[in-house]
C-alpha cells in the first residue's frame, strides 16, 4: 500500500525587500531531493527572475506543488503591487506581505498545507502602512489562537528559549511581568515540548529578572516576588521547574545540560544566547496556536538582500522543524 504524500508546508513571502527570497530558491535546491516540499506564497515573476535563482513552477493549489516539487520551486503567484527593491522596503507592499500571511493560515486551517512557515517581515513598514500587531506571533494568535496566550519558542539543536514577554519596550515588560503570565508560558512550552517535541517529562529552568537573580532582593525584588511563586506553582502542577537563576551563568554548556528550555523574563535575555550560538540554525515556533508554525530565527537582513550573501540555514531549520512538529501532532492525534 502507497501511504498518502503528507501535505506541503506554506512559506509565506515575508518583507519583498528582504532576504527571504533568495533563502526561498536556496532552501529549495537543498531540500529538493529531500524535501520537506514547500509552496511559496509570492510573486511567481520576481522569483523566476533572481539572480542565481531556480526554476520556478506557478501552481494553482497546494496540492499541485506537492507534485511539482522535486523539479521546480512551486509558487502560488500572489502579485505585488510595487517593484521589490532589494533593501528599499515599500509599504505599498504591505498588504500583500499580511494576505500571504492570512493566506497561510487558511491553508493550515484548512488542512491544505502541513503548517506554515513565514519569511521574515520588516515590522516598522508593516507598521507604517497600518499593521497593529507588534509580529507574526501576535498576528497568528489572532488568526488561529486557542483562547491562550501565544508563546515564542527558539530552538537550535544546544537550546531552546522561551521569551515570557515578547515585543515590549523594556521597562513595559518589566511593567507587565506577573506570576500568572509565567505560570501560563511554562505551561504551554512543556506541553509543547511533549507534544512537538517528544519529550516526556520536561525540565524547565527559569531565569530571575535581576543582576544576580535578585541577590536575596538587595538588587531587585521580582525575583522573590514574582519569579519563585510561579516555580512554586508550577512545582506544585508536577510540571519539572527550577529558578529563579542567574541569567549570566544558565547558558552556560554544563548549565544548559540541566534544561530543555529556557524561559526568560524579557525578548533580549532569552533571544541572544541563542542567536549568538547559533543564528544560522535556530528556529522560531509559536506555541498557543491551532497550526503549525516556524520561521528563521533572523529578520529581514537588508543590508545584505540581493547580495547573494544570505545563510539559507535557519529557514531550511525552520522547514524541517515544521514538518517534524506536524507529524508528530499526526501521530499524537
Ligand atoms: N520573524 C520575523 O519576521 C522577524 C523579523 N525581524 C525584523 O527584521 C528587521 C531587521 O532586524 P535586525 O534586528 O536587523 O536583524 P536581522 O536578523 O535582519 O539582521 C541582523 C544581522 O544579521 C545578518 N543576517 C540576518 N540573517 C542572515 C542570513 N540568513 N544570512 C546572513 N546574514 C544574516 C544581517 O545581514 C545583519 O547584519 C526588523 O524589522 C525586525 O523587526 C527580526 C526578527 C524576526
Ligand atoms: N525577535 C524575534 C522576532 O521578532 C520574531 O517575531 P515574529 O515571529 O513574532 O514576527
Amino acid at each position: 500500500m502507497t501511504l498518502p504524500a503528507p501535505a506541503p508546508l506554506a512559506l509565506t513571502m515575508g518583507e519583498p525587500a528582504g532576504i527571504g527570497a533568495e533563502i526561498a530558491a536556496a532552501a529549495w535546491r537543498l531540500l529538493r531531493a529531500t524535501g520537506p516540499a514547500f509552496v511559496l506564497l509570492d510573486d511567481a515573476a520576481r522569483i523566476a527572475a533572481l539572480p542565481g535563482g531556480c526554476p520556478v513552477e506557478r501552481v494553482a493549489t497546494p496540492e499541485d506543488a506537492a507534485r511539482a516539487f522535486p523539479q521546480a520551486l512551486p509558487v502560488l503567484h500572489r502579485p505585488l503591487p510595487a517593484p521589490a527593491v532589494p533593501g528599499r522596503p515599500d509599504p505599498a507592499n504591505a498588504p500583500a506581505v499580511i494576505a500571504a500571511i492570512a493566506e497561510a493560515v487558511a491553508l493550515a486551517q484548512a488542512g491544505r498545507v502541513a503548517g506554515l512557515v513565514t519569511n521574515p517581515i520588516q515590522k516598522a513598514t508593516l507598521y507604517a502602512a497600518g499593521f497593529a500587531h507588534p509580529g507574526h506571533t501576535e498576528y497568528l494568535a489572532e488568526l488561529a489562537g486557542t483562547g491562550r496566550p501565544p508563546v515564542m519558542l527558539l530552538a537550535c539543536p544546544s537550546l531552546r528559549v522561551v521569551p515570557v514577554t515578547i515585543h515590549l519596550p523594556l521597562r513595559r515588560a518589566i511593567e507587565t511581568l506577573t506570576t500568572g503570565a509565567i505560570v501560563e508560558t511554562a505551561r504551554i512550552t512543556a506541553e509543547a515540548l511533549r507534544r512537538d517535541f517528544g519529550i516526556a517529562r520536561p525540565r524547565l529552568a527559569l531565569a530571575g529578572l535581576n543582576p544576580h537573580a535578585g541577590e536575596d532582593g538587595t538588587m531587585g525584588t521580582e525575583d522573590a516576588a514574582i519569579v519563585a511563586p510561579a516555580v512554586a506553582a508550577l512545582r506544585a502542577e508536577g510540571i519539572e521547574a527550577r529558578g529563579p537563576l542567574p541569567a549570566d551563568t544558565m547558558f552556560t554548556p554544563r548549565a544548559r545540560a540541566g534544561y530543555d528550555a529556557a524561559l526568560g523574563m524579557y525578548h533580549d535575555q532569552a533571544l541572544i544566547p541563542i542567536k549568538t550560538l547559533d543564528m544560522d540554525g535556530g528556529v522560531n515556533v509559536t506555541l498557543g496556536l491551532s497550526v503549525v508554525r516556524t520561521s528563521p530565527d533572523h529578520g529581514t537582513a537588508l543590508d545584505i538582500a540581493g547580495t547573494g550573501r544570505a545563510d539559507p540555514g535557519s529557514l531550511v531549520a525552520a522547514l524541517r522543524l515544521a514538518a517534524e512538529i506536524a507529524a508528530n501532532r499526526a501521530r499524537a492525534a
